[in-house]
């Protein structure tokens, strides 16, 4: 044969794997937490966006849940403050919930404007609309840290219409109390809260770290599959740190309550969701169930 065919070849291999992936989860929701890094480089930023974009229009029922951290921090200095974190959540004075909401509200509007140059339509929406998520006030160890929301439930009526009509829904993490105060909430709940009342087939978490290690020093210590119990114990260990703390907790919250995979990726990897989705290899860590392999049986 030609040898300038086997790169077509390749080409059509490739769409070949993805076959019986795009079967499975035809019309299935999958929930994607975008934050960290890949949302500041605007180059990654289209990428993660052309790769959501290309799950909505092959059948599946996306749903972003982002972030903005670095960009609420940034505005923050801006305006002669300094960002503070206890336990990975911000501290949020008045001044700061209301830096925080203009932001998480632009940088949702800027996610529809790619989604929708990409021909598919996008609604941005926050917790506060159509109820999604009310929350309470949240304390961290007993310390008061302002309007931090814990996400208490979730009405997901607005989503489900959102995609019967076809619409990506995109969503910023801020939600109102019973007496509709206006609360920050840190983006991998949110994320993790509206998988669960959806029960999301999926949970994918893009992050600015290959996925989780044993030993945060030691890159050689990837895990590619971890089990909710072997979670526990590596928090129990000690060995995980940061954001990476709330972000497992939520991992197990998830699975524990009806999300069937729950993944954390490196956004950092152009195209990392289409390379764990559609491929028989997968990447980053998949968190699973007692008894869930990573990868799908013929027989699933
Ligand atoms: N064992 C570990 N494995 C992976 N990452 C870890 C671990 N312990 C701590 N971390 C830190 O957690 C960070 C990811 O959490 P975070 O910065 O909150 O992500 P995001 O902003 O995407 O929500 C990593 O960049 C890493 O520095
Ligand atoms: C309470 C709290 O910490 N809220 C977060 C909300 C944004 C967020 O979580 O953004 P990333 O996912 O990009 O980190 C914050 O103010 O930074």
């Amino acid at each position: 044969m030609d040898k300038s065919m086997d790169k077509y070849l390749e080409k059509a291999e490739v769409l070949i794997e993805a076959l019986p992936y795009i079967q499975r989860f035809n019309r299935k929701i999958i929930v994607v937490k975008y934050g960290g890094s890949a949302m500041v480089d605007e180059e990654l930023k289209r990428n993660v966006i052309a790769d959501v974009t290309l799950l909505k229009l092959v059948g599946f029922k996306p749903i972003i849940v982002h972030g903005g951290g670095k960009e609420i921090s940034k505005w923050v200095e801006k305006s002669g403050m300094t960002p503070k974190f206890i336990n990975g959540l911000r501290v949020t004075d008045e001044q700061t919930m209301e830096i925080a909401e203009m932001v998480l509200n632009r940088v949702n509007k800027s996610l529809v404007q790619l989604v929708e140059q990409l021909g598919v339509r996008a609604v941005g929406i926050s917790g506060k609309d159509g109820g999604l998520l009310n929350v309470e006030k949240k304390y961290s160890d007993g310390q008061d840290i302002g309007f931090v929301g814990d996400v208490k439930s979730v009405n997901p009526k607005i989503l489900y219409d959102l995609l019967e009509k076809d619409f990506l829904p995109i969503v910023c993490p801020i939600g109102m109390d019973d007496d509709y105060n206006t609360y920050n909430i840190n983006a991998d709940d949110a994320a993790c809260a509206i998988a669960r009342a959806v029960n999301a087939e999926k949970l994918a978490f893009l992050t600015d770290i290959e996925g989780v290690y044993k030993d945060p020093h030691d890159p050689s210590t990837l895990i590619s599959e971890l089990r909710i119990e072997e979670a526990r114990g590596l928090i129990g260990s000690g060995f995980i740190g940061g954001g990476m703390l709330p972000k497992l907790n939520n991992c197990i919250e998830a699975i524990e309550n009806g999300v069937s995979r729950v993944h954390i990726l490196d956004g950092r990897i152009p195209h990392c969701l289409l390379l764990e989705i559609f491929t028989n290899k997968g990447i980053g860590t998949a968190i699973l169930g007692d008894n869930e392999s990573r990868y799908y049986h013929e027989n699933e």
